[in-house]
């Protein structure tokens, strides 16, 4: 007898992943296609939507044949991906310009033009719940109006990445709560698009998609597509959301008493609110959760993984399991190495666009994997960092997700670090899980949150160790300090090499 199977996607930063998932949570097969970033100029980072829909039609091809051959029906699809990246496409849909990333660092003057139109930084917090931050779309849109006129007044609509793969999937354009409340055009409270902030883009309503539930339905597979990639036509595409908020519902954080530390390209630390009230220093977001009427706070560091993938490159060396190794063996501290890792800059907790990677206490005698420490450890302390500026002191479940935590020994470091107990789920696939999850609450009828109770369990547990984690205590003062006594200098750098 044929199945009922959904698949999640996610359009993550390093790869297009997609699972194939059955009626009780079980991943049957996954497939994978790397994703290059571009990166023009140093704080500049770009990938092209077309290389996303090449990726995604790989992976849907993958797993349609996977179906196939083991008389499964799919029934649905749903995406997560990357926040705040921009599309902008013509009006037969096609891509303009490359997306410009979340972690990309070049509109800080359209960002300031834009707070201070509004009314100052106090009034777009009211409204968005956030500093309108570089990482943001609006600031990317008013970058595109003043430096590519000619592709600004082409431009049809302007979109996220996982609503460009549904628009590709579907031919409707359309959005939900959870990354538009990404974009800051948003009001988090009202949870609808910003007229004041559209005047300020010079934006009309309809250049943005309808906003819609995350577990909606955003409408068919186009008949092309389903026969393209061997697909039934009756599949119904689900908006799914925002990575981060379809990871925190893949691993099931969904309660306001649990968080979700991610460890992916971006590091990411999310709990659960009922409220929508900002944090008035802009240090931490609010956005909009997939679940309806859910909320959650979320400290951001920029190079989480990212840290890790860049001295990976630079020696050109990839062995997880040496890497792990070796780094368990050298002790807690790195023998006095620091690494801070604002390779792009950093939002949580200094909203630094400026601020640089720095590698200090460096002596003759470190190798390379006192280095290698140094990096889990200063991703660490930037995920600490996250953690203490949220204003939920209610915690009492930590899950841990993302590419990193599929090494113990970093799993550890962070918990020593934070010195808090993190469990790992059944589920390891983060957002494209959490992109399951909608997929077949929209086929089920049941509610999300209900569907990832249903499907995950705890599988594992890491406890704080006590001696580390009061080395850790003593180094994380003077990690921070370090930024501070550098903020002035990575600022005359930013100047002299703009
Ligand atoms: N065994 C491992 N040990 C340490 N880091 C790992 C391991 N496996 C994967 N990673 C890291 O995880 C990253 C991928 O994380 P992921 O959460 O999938 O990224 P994203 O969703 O941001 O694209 C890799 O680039 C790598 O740096
Ligand atoms: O900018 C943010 C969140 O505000 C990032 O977390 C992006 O959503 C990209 O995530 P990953 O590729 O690291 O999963």
């Amino acid at each position: 007898m044929s199945k009922i199977c959904v698949v999640g996607l996610d359009v993550g930063t390093t790869a297009i992943k997609g699972i194939l998932v059955d009626e009780d949570g079980n991943i049957l097969t996954k497939s994978d296609y790397p994703l290059k970033l571009i990166s023009p100029k140093p704080g500049w980072a770009e990938e092209d939507p077309n290389e996303w829909w090449n990726g995604v039609k790989v992976v849907l091809k993958s797993l349609s044949t996977y179906a196939r051959e083991h008389g499964i029906r799919i029934s649905a699809i749903s995406t997560s991906g990357q926040m705040h990246s921009l599309v902008a496409v013509d009006k037969s849909g096609e891509p303009l310009f490359n997306s410009i990333l979340w972690c990309d660092q070049r509109t800080g003057k359209e960002c300031d033009e834009i707070t201070q139109k509004l009314g100052g930084e106090h009034k777009a917090i009211e409204i968005t719940g956030n500093p309108i931050l570089t990482g943001f779309t609006a600031g990317k849109i008013l970058w595109l109006s003043r430096n590519y006129p000619e592709v600004f007044t082409k431009s049809h609509m302007f979109m996220l990445p996982k609503d460009f793969i549904n628009f590709k999937l579907t031919n409707v354009y359309s959005t939900e709560h959870s990354d538009a409340s990404g974009t800051a055009i948003y009001d988090i409270r009202k949870r609808e698009w910003n007229n004041e902030i559209l005047e300020i883009l010079n934006l009309k309503v309809e250049q943005l998609p309808e906003i819609k539930k995350s577990n909606s339905i955003v409408g068919k597979i186009t008949p092309e597509t389903a026969y393209e990639l061997g697909l039934d036509e009756e599949i119904i595409v689900v908006p799914g959301g925002a990575d981060n908020a379809c990871a925190a519902l893949g691993v099931g954080v969904t309660d306001y008493d649990t968080a979700m530390v991610s460890v992916g390209t971006s590091g990411t630390v999310l709990v659960p609110t009922p409220t929508a009230k900002p944090d008035e220093e802009g240090r931490v977001h609010v956005f909009a959760h997939v679940v309806d009427g859910v909320n959650y706070y979320m400290g951001v560091m920029l190079s989480a993984t990212n840290s890790l993938d860049w001295f990976n490159d630079i020696t050109d060396f990839r062995d997880y399991d040496i890497i792990n190794s070796e780094v368990d063996r050298v002790p807690a501290g790195a023998r006095g190495l620091f690494f801070l890792p604002y390779l792009n800059g950093e939002r949580t907790p200094h909203r630094d666009p400026n601020a640089r990677g720095v590698l200090f206490g460096l002596s003759s005698a470190h190798n390379r994997f006192e280095i290698y420490k140094a990096i889990y450890e200063g991703v660490a302390y930037g995920l600490k960092d996250c953690y203490v500026h949220i204003p939920s002191a209610n915690v009492k479940e930590f899950r841990i997700t993302g590419g990193g935590s599929k090494s113990k020994v970093w799993t550890q470091i962070i918990a020593d670090v934070i010195g808090k107990r993190l469990v790992k789920v059944s589920s390891k696939e983060g957002g494209a899980y959490g992109a399951a999850i909608l997929a077949y609450s929209a086929v089920s009828g049941n509610a999300p949150d209900k569907v990832a109770k249903e499907w995950i369990s705890i599988t594992d547990s890491t406890e704080p160790n006590k001696e580390r984690h009061e080395i850790y205590e003593r180094n994380y003062e003077i990690f921070k300090s370090l930024y501070h006594s550098l903020k002035g200098a990575f600022e005359s750098v930013a100047r002299s090499y703009e």
